[in-house]
């Protein structure tokens, strides 16, 4: 059977801040009978895993999601490895009280993660929650120094997302300081996301709908690993946020703010009413892309063949 899966767009914006080493976010909007889908690996994503990203986008497109359980969904502000004032003016603008900092970005030193996380705190007040994010590039000594050092500078963390790279790290870690631990790369791009489980090697998941294959994958991994969970954006534009949302708004419990207040860190969207928070929270919605929001977003020629080629490697592989 041949796949007629063909872009209904590719879009492409810039970031207004740096974030995970992009400077620009581009991906492939799908259109089905059931909505809008988005499908945006990495471009340092190979095809057999992106094949999940996709079959993420043709659940928007041609099922849709489960039912909603709830019409809002708490969220944290995502502070990107900025400098102290630059970080306090992101949480202040945000209307949120939780806050998301990445830590352990290449080429800074930990007194600059302190001195933002001071700024940070400054701004929440102390009713908020700071959480981090090290993506997995801290050893374990290297981890327990700095949680030391950053969960006084914070005022007290919520949890540490991914201090270290390996599943038996995290345990190692987790053993030895009273920060939780949230597995976010050991489960979405690990061979056997529930290794995390077994080992004990986290107090919370993070879940992304796209990585993992669909709403309806991770509402599986979620019953089967059996920890709290966080949804998290992979950075989409409001078509694939809104994947997220229903994700969120479907799991049975959703004690922590979830990470998909992301659509602010790009200049521009695919949709009229972007996914942002107001007063901490998102609505649970899709907003739909037209024919004037794709023109203020649409890829060059060159990235649109590119995007064209490699959703049809990626579907070719996943029809195999
Ligand atoms: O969790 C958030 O607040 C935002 C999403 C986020 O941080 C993220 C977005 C894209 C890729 C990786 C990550 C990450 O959690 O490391
Ligand atoms: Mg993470």
């Amino acid at each position: 059977m041949t796949d007629a899966l063909a872009p209904a767009a590719v879009y492409a914006t810039p970031m207004r801040t740096r974030f995970r080493g992009l400077d620009v976010r581009d991906g492939v909007l799908l259109r089905g009978d059931a909505g809008w889908g988005e499908f945006s690996p990495f471009w340092d994503y190979d095809d057999a895993e992106s094949a999940g990203w996709l079959r993420a986008a043709r659940e928007a497109t041609d099922e849709g999601w489960p039912a909603p359980l709830r019409a809002s969904i708490p969220v944290n502000v995502t502070v990107p490895a900025v400098d102290a004032a630059t970080a306090a003016r992101i949480v202040r603008g945000s209307g949120c009280t939780t806050a998301k900092v990445k830590v352990a970005e290449p080429g800074q030193d930990v007194a600059a993660e302190q001195a933002r996380l001071e700024a940070v705190r400054a701004a929440l007040g102390p009713g908020g929650r700071i959480r981090i994010d090290a993506n997995g590039a801290w050893d374990v000594e290297t981890a327990l120094d700095r949680l030391r050092l950053l969960d006084r500078a914070a005022g007290g963390l919520e949890y540490v997302e991914q201090p270290c790279a390996r599943v038996e790290d995290l345990a190692a870690v987790r053993r030895r300081t009273h920060v939780p631990v949230a597995a976010d790369e050991s489960i979405r791009r690990a061979a056997d996301p529930l290794a995390v489980r077994r080992a004990e090697a986290a107090d919370v998941v993070v879940l992304k709908v796209q990585p993992l294959g669909g709403v309806r994958a991770c509402l599986d991994l979620a019953e089967q690993v059996g920890l709290p969970v966080v949804v998290s954006s992979a950075l989409e534009s409001s078509v694939g946020i809104a994947a997220g949302l229903a994700l969120a708004a479907a799991l049975p419990e959703l004690p922590y703010a979830c990470g998909l207040a992301t659509v602010r860190l790009l200049e521009r969207d695919t949709v009229v009413d972007p996914l942002l928070p107001v007063d901490g929270r998102i609505a649970v919605g899709r907003p739909e892309p037209t024919p004037a929001t794709l023109a203020q977003v649409r890829a060059d020629d060159l990235t649109t063949a590119r995007w064209t080629r490699r959703l049809a490697s990626v579907a070719a592989g996943g029809a195999a």
